[in-house]
C-alpha cells in the first residue's frame, strides 16, 4: 500500500468505500449540503464505521483547491497495481467465466482513465498492461477513472506475448481487436465464456508479436470516413458488447 492521499468527488469515494472500507482512514463531508447522493455517503460511513468530520464549503474548497470535491473527500491508501502473480493467483480461485482487457501499450493517462471507468462498468475482473511503455496509475488516470482506478485490479506485466499464452493454458480465449481483413465482425463472435479482449495502442494498434499470440481478431463495425475509434471508445464498445450476451 501507498502513502494515504485524498480523494474526492461523491462517486470515487463511495467506489472505495463499497468496495475497500478498509483502505478508507477518515473523511470529510461539507455540513449544509442538501443532497441525496451525500446523505447515502454518510450511511455508508457510518456502516464502515469511518471517522467523519463535518466541515464547512470555505474549508474543503480552501484543502481541496481547483478540484470538484462536490462536497466530500476521503483520506484513503490507494490501490497498487498487480503483478503476474497476483494475476493468475486471482484466475486460478475465480467462478464464473472471466472477462480481461489488456492494453498493448496505450500511452495517454485520460485514454487509460476512461477504460478503467467503462472497465468496471461491465464487470472486467482486471485491466492488463505492460509495465514500460504505457500508462501507469497516475494522479491524472485516478481522477479521470472517477474511483474505477481504486476498485478494478490493475495489471502491469513486463512481457504481454507471454502474458497471453499463460491465459491461454488457463483456457481464456484471446481476442484481439483490430479493424483487419481477417477479422471477424465483433456481433458474431460469441463473448461469453473466459475471454481477454486486446486494445491497441492509440497510434500504432497491435504490436505484431501482439497481434500474433490472439486467438481471433475481431473489428469493430464503423460507418463514415475516419480510420479508427478512440481505443477507450473502442475498448467500451466491446466491453458493453459483451456483457450484453452475458445478461
Ligand atoms: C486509435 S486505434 C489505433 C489505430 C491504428 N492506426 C491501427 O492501425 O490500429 C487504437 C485501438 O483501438 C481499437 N480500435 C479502434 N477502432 C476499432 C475498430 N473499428 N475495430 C476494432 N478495434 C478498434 C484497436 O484496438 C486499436 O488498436
Amino acid at each position: 500500500m501507498s502513502k494515504p492521499e485524498w480523494l474526492y468527488g461523491i462517486h470515487t469515494v463511495s467506489a472505495v468505500l463499497k468496495k475497500h472500507p478498509d483502505r478508507v482512514l477518515e473523511m470529510k463531508l461539507q455540513e449544509g449540503r442538501d443532497d441525496v447522493r451525500l446523505e447515502a455517503l454518510l450511511k455508508q460511513v457510518q456502516r464502515a464505521g469511518v471517522t467523519c468530520q463535518r466541515v464547512s464549503k470555505k474549508a474543503m474548497d480552501h484543502q481541496f483547491q481547483d478540484a470538484n470535491h462536490q462536497g466530500v473527500a476521503a483520506r484513503c491508501r490507494l490501490s497498487q497495481s498487480w503483478d503476474e502473480d497476483q494475476l493468475y493467483t486471482y484466475l486460478d480461485n475465480k467462478s464464473g467465466p472471466v472477462l480481461l482487457l489488456v492494453l498493448d501499450s496505450v500511452t495517454d493517462p485520460h485514454n487509460l482513465g476512461a477504460v478503467l471507468r467503462s472497465a468496471d462498468a461491465a464487470g472486467v475482473d482486471a485491466v492488463i498492461t505492460t509495465r514500460d511503455k504505457s500508462a501507469g496509475l497516475s494522479p491524472v488516470v485516478r481522477r479521470v477513472a472517477v474511483g474505477a482506478a481504486e476498485v478494478v485490479p490493475f495489471v502491469q506485466v513486463t512481457n504481454l506475448a507471454r502474458l497471453l499464452k499463460e491465459l491461454q493454458e488457463r483456457r481464456i480465449w484471446v481476442i484481439g481487436t483490430e479493424l483487419d481483413e481477417t477479422a471477424s465482425s465483433l456481433y458474431s463472435v460469441d463473448l461469453k465464456d473466459n475471454i481477454a479482449l486486446v486494445m491497441g495502442a492509440e497510434g500504432s494498434g497491435l504490436r505484431r508479436l501482439t497481434r500474433e499470440n490472439c486467438d481471433q481478431l475481431v473489428f469493430i463495425p464503423m460507418q463514415g470516413d475516419v480510420q479508427s475509434l478512440n481505443v477507450s471508445v473502442a475498448a467500451g464498445v466491446c466491453l458493453f458488447e459483451a456483457l450484453r450476451q452475458r445478461l
